[in-house]
Parts: structure tokens; C-alpha cells; sequence
């Protein structure tokens, strides 16, 4: 099959959506390709009180945007690969990782506090809107009072500002992209907080028996070394499985043509923490992302996912056609 004239590049509305977006679309008409915008909004972006850990469905910033690749009305699909759930509906392709940003997390202070994350005064609140991120915030300083905060970046900034919280968790990757990095006070070093799967990078999604669009995603968006630590990380997430439920945290980078993978599953109250290193090549990423979820699953790890799961611990499903 032939590759459409326009190109139809399905998005979120969001600034950092856009933005990401928009990279891509560059891209594409390097390559000689009309693109078209489309705006799409999904459940993520409408409940934007409600901590997405409760939500409760690993797809709510994808679905809409399956649904619409699935029925033709958009060509291609971009994505913070942090939100693409391990499995990919049927019928869809993750065709090109795009090469990624900083994977790390950032720590953003309240304008009244000029010091570090590691000059953080005992009991201060910190905000962030990731299970992750707060399990291994307490881990590391059990004084800490960290609280929920959701919204796109800009909207957490403000709300930064007008709390009287110390300072605040979120991805590099978002501030960077939205020319925000002068608000990073810390990039919080992976031993500390080990990094979201997929954080930093982009993920293309098109149908999957669209061979020739796919070949052209792959040739000119494809970053084979984001892509090998991608799979590495998304194999662990879905061993593990529960989405962004469970505070774990994946980050997978070749360092002198290894693979090395550092994971973690870790109580969200700090108080229990599985942790473990493997190398391998970086096509056997996801074979190892697979074993290390067994190990920390058998260290320990089981017992988190029994309290933070409980009963809906089976049958969660990402299908876009399920309300
Ligand atoms: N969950 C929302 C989301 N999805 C992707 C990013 C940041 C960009 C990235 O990780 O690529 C963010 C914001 C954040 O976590 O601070």
C-alpha cells in the first residue's frame, strides 16, 4: 500500500504534544512529505484532577489516538513513549523510537528556595504526579512529605509557585522540549531515582499492516540505540505488568556497546525497595528486561504489587474500544 498524500500526524493538544509533534513533522517533510495536524483529546487531558495512577487505565493519554489510527483518520500517531502502555493494541505498530532526550528526572524548587535537592530541609513537601517518583523519594528520605500534583508542565510550574511546597519532581525531557530547562535546579542523578520507562523519548505509532509507511517512520525517525533500551525497559514493564499503578522505575542506555539496565519496584511508602543491574548486548534487552522483572518480582517485589494492585490485579486491558 501506498503512502498518503497528506500525511495525517494524530496528536494530543498539548504544548509538549505539539511540540513533539512537530519534530516529527519536520522530519517527515525533509523527507518529502506533506503532514497534517490533528488534534485529538484524550481522557488524560480532560481529568486533570485525578492522579493518573487512579484512573487506572495504562492507555488514557493513547486511546482516542489508537482508535483513530485503527479507523483511518490519522496516518501516524506521536507519543511520549512514557505513555504508550507495554502492549500495543492489535493491529498497531510501534514503528520508529525517536532518539531520546534526558531520561532523568528534575527537581524544580519554589522560587523562595535557592538550594539543592540535597539541601532540602527535614520534613519538606515535595509535589510530583508519579507513584515512581514518590516511592523512591521516601526511600531515599523518609521525612519527606511528598504530595500529588497533575496538569501539563506549565500548569505544575504554576501551581509550584503558588504552594507552599520546597520544590517539585517532573521530567527533563517535558521542560527541556518546552525551552523550560532554566526552572531545572537538579537533574536527579538514576542512582537516586531510577528514571520512568520509555521518559525522554518519542514513540510513532501507525497500523501495522501499513508496510511502507512503516519502512519510512523506521528510516527516518528510527534511533536504534533509544530503541534497544526502549524494548529493554518496555520488556520489564510488561513483565511486571499494573502500568503506571506500580512505583517502579526502568532506565536501559548503551554504554560502550553494552546494554546496561537498572530497574527498581519499590513500595510506594518507601519502605520496602528492589533494585538490580544487569548488562547484556543490546539486542538481548529484552530477553534481560524480562529476567531482572522475575528476579525483583522473587526478591520481594510480588508482595508490592499484591498491596498496590489487590484485587484488580487481572484483567486490565488497553483495548482503545473499551470505554
Ligand atoms: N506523564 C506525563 C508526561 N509524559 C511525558 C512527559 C515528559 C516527557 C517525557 O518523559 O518524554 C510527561 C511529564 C512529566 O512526567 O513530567
Amino acid at each position: 500500500m501506498s503512502i498518503s498524500d497528506p500525511l495525517v500526524l494524530g496528536t494530543r493538544g498539548s504544548e509538549l504534544a505539539l511540540r513533539q509533534a512537530n519534530v516529527v513533522r519536520s522530519r517527515l517533510e525533509a523527507a518529502g512529505h506533506r503532514v497534517e495536524l490533528e488534534t485529538i483529546t484524550t481522557r488524560g487531558d480532560e481529568a486533570t484532577d485525578t492522579p493518573i495512577s487512579e484512573i487506572g487505565d495504562e492507555a488514557v493519554f493513547t486511546k482516542e489516538l489508537d482508535r483513530a489510527l485503527l479507523q483511518g483518520g490519522v496516518d501516524l500517531a506521536v507519543h511520549s513513549l512514557k505513555d504508550i502502555p507495554s502492549t500495543v493494541p492489535s493491529g498497531l505498530a510501534l514503528a520508529a523510537i525517536g532518539e531520546r532526550e534526558d531520561p532523568r528526572d528534575a527537581f524544580v524548587a519554589h522560587p523562595s528556595f535557592d538550594g539543592h535537592l540535597h539541601d532540602l530541609p527535614e520534613g519538606a513537601t515535595v509535589a510530583t504526579a508519579s507513584l515512581r517518583r514518590t516511592a523512591q523519594l521516601l526511600t531515599w528520605r523518609s521525612d519527606l512529605e511528598v504530595v500529588p500534583v497533575r496538569g501539563n508542565v506549565d500548569t505544575r510550574l504554576e501551581k509550584l509557585g503558588e504552594s507552599d511546597w520546597t520544590g517539585m519532581v517532573l521530567a527533563v525531557a517535558g521542560l527541556v522540549r518546552l525551552g523550560l530547562s532554566l526552572h531545572i535546579r537538579d537533574r536527579i542523578d538514576p542512582s537516586l531515582i531510577v528514571p520512568a520507562v520509555g521518559q525522554g523519548a518519542l514513540g510513532i505509532a501507525c497500523r501495522e499492516d501499513q508496510d511502507a509507511l512503516r519502512d519510512l517512520l523506521r528510516e527516518t525517525l528510527h534511533h536504534a540505540p533509544s530503541g534497544h533500551a526502549a524494548n529493554a525497559e518496555r520488556a520489564f514493564l510488561k513483565k511486571v505488568g499494573g502500568g503506571c499503578q506500580v512505583p517502579l522505575g526502568a532506565w536501559a542506555h548503551i554504554d560502550d556497546g553494552t546494554l546496561v539496565l537498572d530497574a527498581c519496584i519499590a513500595a510506594l511508602d518507601g519502605s520496602e525497595h528492589y533494585r538490580d543491574e544487569r548488562r547484556c548486548a543490546p539486542e538481548d534487552g529484552a530477553a534481560v528486561g524480562r529476567k531482572l522483572a522475575a528476579d525483583l518480582l522473587a526478591m520481594g517485589g510480588d508482595h508490592i504489587l499484591d498491596d498496590v494492585l489487590g484485587e484488580s490485579r487481572e484483567g486490565t486491558s488497553n483495548s482503545p474500544f473499551r470505554p
